[in-house]
């Protein structure tokens, strides 16, 4: 089976500690006959047979020998039974730490698609419930069932050295308690791929909750929120629920054919004994050991149930473990080199799923040079940028760095040449001197202080009760909105890339310190290709050339001058933007 063969592959390096593992199981449930044997020997020899007073005198010896035996022999049992479990334990734990590591690194592999189709929730799923479920299957259950295996087979050999047709009277009970195993394991089968689901559900309702709690405070949400968690909260219960109820359908008829084992050994075992065809040693020794056919029964349940939630996890782990990002390395690591930062669009089309979002974009970057992007919102301005460092590929055209389609570059190296701000800023939960290094963890504090400086962040840092080491929270809580921007522009700045590129990085900023920017990028002490996406005139003003987009394609390019003079939809804004600052619109802005 695939999924067996899986687990094989990656218990690599641990396979001789596990096969070892269910080796010594396999001995140590063995060794459940011998106590059976030994009170076999004990009852037929001291207290049931006829000489038993006279065996007492003189066969003292054997009787202590026996009572060690049966001592020492639970002894060897209990030992072998810890060092099983120490070992179960320690491989499966290690498999579990090299498949974390491996899909840890899978998923910082994956491309923007991926994210945009995964919920974090589901993920977080994945990388702690659905592993650890699969740890507990290698260390527990698959223990338990070759354990119980073990010691049903090895009782049934017993039993047959013992008596053949008692056992085989026993044994008619075997069949009826497979069928109901499986009709049991068929039902419930899907109401645990139904049940993952749901819990998968429930983690991306809490986790999205959390990470939203600001807009859920601002809208006084609270209670819908409330609701909407209750509500999966109750659909996951209810599926539990229903899935330990379907176990209390089947439980009572194994249950029965569990203490049928005692009754068919009392009716038939008892007339045996009365023929005389069995001792009453013989008989002890299966009344001993009918535990070792009856509790595989009753544990069949629990075995299936957690088989079921294995394949139903381990399968959301292989999905995981085989995806590829189809953004893929097309070479492999070389040394990294500075680019340019020559930037062309040739022909450019792009499209998440269906409708296309750029069409037909063409325009080309000189190093150094700065560039405006600017268009009503959902215009595409973010998605072209975008395929720049490839967070995706182009549906059709190119796009060229240094010559280079993006597609043929290393990817780390594409992307270490390319200093990003996004829209969205995320600030990691560590000092603000971490973040802005982020790209660079190795650099000296002055350069932080620099790049800050540069970013207009340099002031409200110092005035923060602990500075450069003031821990920001998880996503930068406890900073303004502007303050937040600056400190993710110092990070993009910090990495010196020959290619910059600000995705309404200073939407957030007042106009004086937006101007204090715009002059540092300006005298920037590297050569850096701009690309600036904003809102305000005020910082496009500057830039050597500005795009305009409108639905997906560039509608005006050129300078401010030449824009203004079009009298299209930059002069628009312009015009819209200046009589709101009560100035008048000037060709020269
Ligand atoms: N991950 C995505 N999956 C599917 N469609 C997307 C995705 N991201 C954006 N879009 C769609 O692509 C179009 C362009 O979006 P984009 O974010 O590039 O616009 P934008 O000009 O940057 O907008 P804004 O100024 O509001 O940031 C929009 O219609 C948007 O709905």
């Amino acid at each position: 089976m695939f999924q067996l063969k899986w687990l094989w592959q990656n218990l690599q390096g641990e396979r001789v500690r596990y096969v070892f593992a269910l080796i010594l199981s396999v001995v140590g449930s063995s060794l459940t006959i011998v106590n059976p044997y030994i009170g076999q020997r004990i009852v037929d020899t001291f207290i049931a047979s006829d000489d038993a007073a006279a065996n007492l005198m003189s066969e003292r010896g054997l009787l202590i020998g026996l009572c060690l035996g049966m001592i020492g022999f639970s002894l060897l049992r209990t030992g072998l039974a810890y060092g099983t479990t120490i070992l179960y334990e320690v491989s499966s734990q290690r498999m579990l730490y090299r498949v974390r590591v491996y899909l840890y690194n899978k998923i910082q592999g994956q491309d923007m698609s991926y994210y945009d189709r995964n919920r974090t929730g589901d993920l977080m799923t994945k990388m702690t419930g659905d592993l650890d479920m699969v740890r507990h299957t290698m260390a527990w259950i698959f223990k338990t069932i070759i354990e119980s295996l073990t010691i049903f087979i090895a009782a049934i050999v017993y039993f047959f050295y013992i008596d053949a047709e008692l056992t085989l009277w026993l044994l008619i009970l075997s069949p009826p308690i497979f069928i109901v195993a499986y009709l049991f394991a068929r039902r419930v089968r899907p109401m645990y791929i139904d049940l993952r689901e749901r819990l998968s559900q429930l983690n991306t309702t809490t986790q999205e909750n959390i990470a939203g709690n600001r807009v859920v405070k601002a809208f006084a949400r609270e209670e819908y929120e409330v609701e909407k968690f209750t509500e999966k909260n109750v659909h996951y219960a209810k599926a539990n629920k229903a899935a330990a109820m379907v176990w209390l359908d089947y439980f009572p008829y194994l249950e029965t054919f569990a203490q049928g084992f005692s009754v068919i050994l009392m009716l038939v075992g008892g007339l045996l004994v009365m023929d005389g065809r069995l001792t009453f040693g013989e008989f002890s020794a299966f009344s001993a050991l009918i535990w070792g056919l009856a509790n595989p029964m009753r544990n069949i349940g629990i075995i299936i149930n957690d088989i079921q939630r294995f394949f139903a996890s381990l399968n959301k782990i292989i999905d995981i473990y085989y995806s590829k990002p189809s953004i893929a390395n097309s070479r492999s690591k070389v040394e990294k080199k500075r680019y340019e930062g020559r930037i062309a669009f040739e022909n450019v089309s792009f499209k998440y799923d269906s409708a296309n979002v750029l069409e037909d974009i063409n325009f080309t970057i000189k190093p150094g040079e700065t560039v405006a992007i600017m268009g009503a919102t959902g215009s595409g301005k973010t998605s072209l940028i975008s395929l720049i460092p490839r967070f995706y590929d182009v549906s059709a055209g190119r796009v060229l760095v240094d010559g280079m389609d993006v597609r043929t570059l290393e990817l780390g190296e594409l992307r270490a040449n390319i200093g990003v701000a996004t829209q969205d800023v995320l600030l990691f939960s560590d000092t603000i001197d971490g973040n802005i290094a982020y790209g660079e963890p190795e650099m000296p504090e002055e350069d932080v202080h620099a790049f800050a400086k540069l970013a207009a962040a340099h002031d409200f840092i110092r005035k923060m009760p602990e500075g450069y080491d003031t821990i920001v929270g998880e996503r930068g809580v406890g900073l303004s909105g502007g303050q937040k921007q600056r400190i993710a522009l110092a990070r993009a700045l910090a990495v010196k890339p020959p290619i910059l590129i600000l995705d309404d990085t200073t939407s957030a900023v007042d106009l004086e310190t937006e101007e204090h920017i715009q002059k540092s990028l300006q005298e920037l002490d590297y050569s850096c290709t701009k690309i600036i996406i904003a809102q305000r005139v005020s910082t496009t003003a500057g830039a050597d050339r500005i795009l305009i987009i409108e639905d997906g394609r560039i509608i005006e390019d050129g300078t401010h001058a030449d824009l203004l003079a079009k009298r299209g939809y930059y002069y628009e804004v312009f015009k819209l933007q200046n009589e709101g600052l009560g100035r008048q619109a000037t060709a020269n802005g």
